[in-house]
């Protein structure tokens, strides 16, 4: 039998949409486990002695104020940044130090930048055949039984992102909010294990923003979710846990509600200001 007749034999089409890397261990831990992770840029500890976890399937959201180091902790988590010292493991097998950015990529952590950045002259749909195309797990000659499985997976994720009515428009004509659903439905074209998603309702309309919450909401439990935010509303809408990052280290964790009245967290972060506003 030769190799594409037994993937179309197969049971589930979609095996060959999983990571092909060995399976994410989180039997018995974390699927993210940074301990003592430590970086210096000339000097200043832009990340100090973090210690963090976030369990498979959770919804997490990273607050803190400008400089915490919230970026730079998700350049370490993607292998973009090396830290001084520290570990950084995905499950219990994946040990992302000493791991490279495409590697780490490829075990199923995709990342989401702030700006999105989507094919305009190309249309939804084939923004989201791309996002598969670009995925080297795939072959680039499939048969039509694959490509099939591919325009499913890619209808499915239309509809998570809520873009289905528009699958043949051009991406240009995506209010900012569509742009940056269709780029997390490009991520999810890789069928990732975490999605880190910086800043996702920056220049949002209040609607968009809502739309926003149920789909990261939505996506928790299927995957697992770490969402850096500045907006509290939007925190507050979405979050079960809460880390706040300061100086580097973690100064808070637990419910928003837990976090906003910590004084610490108000001294540092939120303000007497905020305080009313989120308490
Ligand atoms: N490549 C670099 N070289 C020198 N300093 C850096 C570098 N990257 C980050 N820093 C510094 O490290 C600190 C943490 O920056 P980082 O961007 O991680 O913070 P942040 O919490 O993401 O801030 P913001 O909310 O403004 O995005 C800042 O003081 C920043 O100036």
């Amino acid at each position: 039998m030769n190799f594409l007749t037994s993937l179309a034999d197969r049971d589930r089409v979609f095996d060959f949409l999983v990571p092909a890397q060995s399976p994410v261990d989180v039997r018995h831990g974390p699927i993210l486990y940074l301990e003592d992770v430590t970086v210096s840029f000339d000097g200043f500890k832009a990340i100090n002695a973090l210690n963090l976890t976030i369990d498979d399937g959770e919804l997490r959201c990273i607050i803190g104020p400008n400089g915490a180091g919230k970026t730079t902790m998700m350049d370490i988590i993607t292998g973009k940044t090396r830290p001084d010292a520290g570990k950084v493991w995905f499950g219990s097998r994946h040990d992302l130090l000493a791991m490279n950015e495409p590697e780490i990529a490829s075990l199923g952590i995709g990342r989401k930048f702030q700006k999105p950045t989507v094919f305009e002259a190309l249309s939804v749909f084939e923004n989201l055949e791309l996002a598969m195309a670009a995925d080297k797990r795939i072959l680039p000659t499939l048969t039509a039984r694959l490509s099939g499985a591919v325009r499913d997976r890619i209808d499915e994720v239309l509809e998570t992102i809520g873009l289905a009515e528009l699958r043949s428009r051009p991406a240009g004509i995506l209010s900012h909010g569509q742009k940056q659903w269709l780029e997390i439905g490009m991520l999810l074209m890789q069928c990732p294990r975490l999605l880190l998603v910086d800043e996702p309702v920056a220049g949002m309309t209040e609607q968009e923003m809502e739309r926003t919450a149920e789909l990261l909401t939505g996506l928790a439990g299927k995957q697992s979710v770490v969402v850096v935010e500045h907006d509290m509303g939007f925190v507050r809408s979405i979050a079960r846990q809460v880390t706040v990052l300061h100086q580097g280290s973690v100064l808070a964790e637990g419910s928003m509600d837990q976090v906003a009245s910590d004084p610490k967290v108000i001294e540092v972060y939120l303000g007497a200001e905020a305080e009313e506003e989120v308490g």
